[in-house]
């Protein structure tokens, strides 16, 4: 019998996040943790955690409203990935933002950054981000 189990979706102890992946041209929008942040000091695509009763689709309009100052338009969900911190257990629903109004701008004081989908790799992400980031270049053909 193995001493831990598996991850699994269901879990309500998992923090449910909504995040968008935010594309422009062969650009992705990323956003920087505050350094006392958990992951603080990785990037990360912008986004937080559902209110109670809330869909994934209205946090991930609030929040990017409340941290980028954009309104989405068109966004479809991209991928749902269940991980376990040492310290917290996420689940992440990462939506592909395809159309927005506004400019985005840090209404937060974190970092932002237009990132070229071929330097994502380069920019360092939470353990979790890892099959998001992968699938993504998967998408756009970048090996
Ligand atoms: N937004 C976002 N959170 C991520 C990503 N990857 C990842 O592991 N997380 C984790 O998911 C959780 C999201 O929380 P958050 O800090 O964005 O939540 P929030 O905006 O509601 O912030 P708050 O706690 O200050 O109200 C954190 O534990 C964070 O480490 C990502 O790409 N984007
Ligand atoms: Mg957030």
């Amino acid at each position: 019998m193995s001493l831990s189990t598996p991850p699994t979706a269901a879990d309500p102890r998992r923090v449910h996040v909504a995040a968008g992946v935010i594309l422009r041209e062969q650009r992705v929008l990323i956003a920087r943790r505050h350094a006392h942040a958990h992951q603080g000091g990785l990037w990360e695509f912008p986004g937080g955690k559902l209110e109670p009763g809330e869909s994934v689709i209205s946090a991930l309009k609030r929040e990017l409203q409340e941290e980028i100052g954009i309104d989405i338009e068109d966004a479809e969900p991209l991928l749902q990935i269940a991980h376990d911190y040492p310290d917290k257990q996420v689940l992440l629903d990462f939506w592909t933002v395809s159309a927005f109004s506004g400019e985005p701008q840090s209404k937060e004081g974190q970092a932002l950054e237009w990132c070229e989908l071929e330097d994502l790799r380069e920019r360092e992400f939470p353990e979790a981000n890892v099959p998001v980031v992968d699938r993504l270049l998967e998408l756009f053909e970048i090996l």
